[in-house]
């Protein structure tokens, strides 16, 4: 039986084995969306850093940098955490250093003691699953919650992610986020509307970057941790053909 959990906070990490397992880091609003954003569009690779001042040194070495604390673009960065912003091979080629206030920091939690990371999003949910179904491994899903605390968009991709693989599992976060994904439906813009999250985005006029984010396999991607760098897994490169965006290869 292959197993599948959950770790609803990165401050829980330490209570779960990370060993042998396949970690799929998920930061629905926005980072994971938009790393999964911006290699599906051609961007090389990206280097995740939880400082702004080690990303900031990217610059020198002529990576494109990205940092954002706060839902705000932080000074001096060449782009914030949108996922549009990447839409259309604007950045094809580019190398991106990328610091934001939860997602990246929950990927350096996770680093150390994984066998394999992964990067989860609706936008390239059902090329997780595959990719997942194929291999060996059991899954944790990590969500980066929001500054340490439990936020329901993280947690409801791990229903997601759980229903459609399928196993069986004795995990009771996953089985209550199963049933919430259950209850969302169809329309997850709607149930997530009252999500503190989505309240925030929406202060800073991001509803676009909140409905993006929201759909279901727009990439066929499969997302992975290759030696510190997150690149699109080469087998998964092929499919990218199929993006709305037409994107080259690249991985
Ligand atoms: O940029 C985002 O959407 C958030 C900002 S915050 O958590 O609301 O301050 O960062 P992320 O790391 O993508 O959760
Ligand atoms: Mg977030």
């Amino acid at each position: 039986m292959r197993n599948i959990e959950t770790c609803i906070s990165p401050e829980l990490i330490h209570l779960h084995d990370l060993t042998q397992k396949t970690v799929v880091v998920v930061d629905i609003f926005r980072a994971s969306s938009t790393m999964v954003t911006a290699l599906s569009n051609g961007v090389r690779c990206i280097k995740p850093l939880s400082d702004l001042d080690e990303c900031r040194n990217y610059k020198n070495k002529n990576w494109l940098i990205a940092g954002e604390r706060n839902g705000q673009q932080a000074e001096g960065f060449d782009l914030g955490n949108s996922p549009l912003s990447f839409l259309g091979n604007a950045f094809a080629g580019e190398k991106l250093a990328m610091t934001t206030t939860n997602g990246t920091r929950a990927i350096s939690l996770a680093e150390a003691d994984s066998e394999e990371i992964l990067i989860g999003s609706f936008l390239n949910l059902q090329a997780t699953v595959d990719y997942l179904q194929i291999s060996d491994r059991d899954v944790l899903v990590l969500c980066a919650g929001w500054k340490g605390k439990f936020n329901i968009e993280d947690s409801l991709y791990a229903g997601a992610l759980s229903l459609t693989l399928g196993w069986k599992h004795d995990c009771d976060a996953t089985l209550a986020m199963e049933a919430v994904f259950q209850q969302a439906g169809e329309n997850l813009s709607f149930f997530l509307e009252k999500a503190s999250h989505a309240k925030r985005l929406q202060n800073h006029q991001l509803e676009k970057d909140i409905d993006f984010c929201l759909e279901l396999n727009r990439y066929n991607a499969v997302v992975h941790l290759d030696e510190g760098l997150l690149k699109v897994k080469p087998a998964a490169a092929k499919q990218r053909r199929l993006s709305p965006e037409g994107n080259s290869l690249q991985s």
